[in-house]
């Protein structure tokens, strides 16, 4: 992963389009058989027979694969940020960096890897336990995603859930979509940032954040 050099360059981050469900969404009782019998119509449509003994098992593997990788869409993540504590005696803020995360562009459902960085200023010296701030990026990661959403959903679930004074998330993903197919670009990294509450109208106070998260 590159360093956040060029994070700095886009605060803050246009709102991605679309429909933004943050919450769970219901799984068919049957999601493993239907997806089970598409990935069997992809391997026929290719010329594969998907009854040959390599291939027999694969059906069944990818759906549960899928179920995994995108999990994240059949919890609400922001539900991990109500383990709370107060601690009147911290007032400045919280910086949970390099987040290791996978998700899945929507546009092809190729894998986007990377890490997120999470800082917040705690209103109320509420604050909440700090895996859980990785649970919620793995949360939202883990669905069929764009990364400006994801680092969108990641500061929306905080505001939800904490309210905090101020929110910055930087996110740094590489695309496979890029890597591996389309324009072969690999190691191209993305940044995306957003940057709510003081951190978003006080430019001094967000570099210094943004110092910290690169330090
Ligand atoms: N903004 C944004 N774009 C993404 C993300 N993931 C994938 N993309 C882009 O989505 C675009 C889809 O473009 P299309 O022209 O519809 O699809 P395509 O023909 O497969 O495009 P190429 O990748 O250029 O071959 C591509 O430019 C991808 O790089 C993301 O998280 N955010
Ligand atoms: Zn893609």
């Amino acid at each position: 992963m590159s360093n956040l050099n060029a994070a700095t360059a886009s605060i803050p981050v246009a709102q991605a389009e679309g429909p933004r469900p943050l919450g769970a969404l219901t799984r068919p009782v049957d999601a493993e058989d239907r997806i089970a019998a598409a990935v069997r119509e992809i391997l026929t449509a290719l010329g594969e027979n998907p009854e040959r003994e390599g291939l027999r098992d694969t059906p069944d593997r990818v759906a549960r694969m899928y179920l995994e990788v995108l999990g994240g869409l059949h919890q609400d993540p922001r539900d991990h940020l109500k383990t709370q504590f107060s601690a009147d005696h911290h007032h400045g803020a919280v910086i949970v960096k390099d987040i290791l995360f996978h998700s899945m562009c929507e546009h092809h459902l190729l894998p986007v890897h990377g890490r997120a960085h999470v800082a917040y200023l705690p209103a109320g010296g509420r604050l909440t336990g700090l895996s859980k701030i990785a649970r919620l990026v793995e949360g939202f990661a883990r669905r069929p995603q764009l990364q400006e959403r994801l680092t969108d959903q990641i500061a929306q679930g905080m505001e939800d859930i904490l309210a905090p004074e101020a929110i910055l998330v930087v996110v740094e993903g590489e695309h496979m979509c890029m890597s591996m197919r389309g324009v072969r670009s690999p190691g191209s990294t993305t940044v995306t940032t957003v940057a709510r509450g003081i951190w978003a109208s006080n430019s001094a106070a967000r570099m210094e954040i943004m110092a910290l998260l690169k330090g």
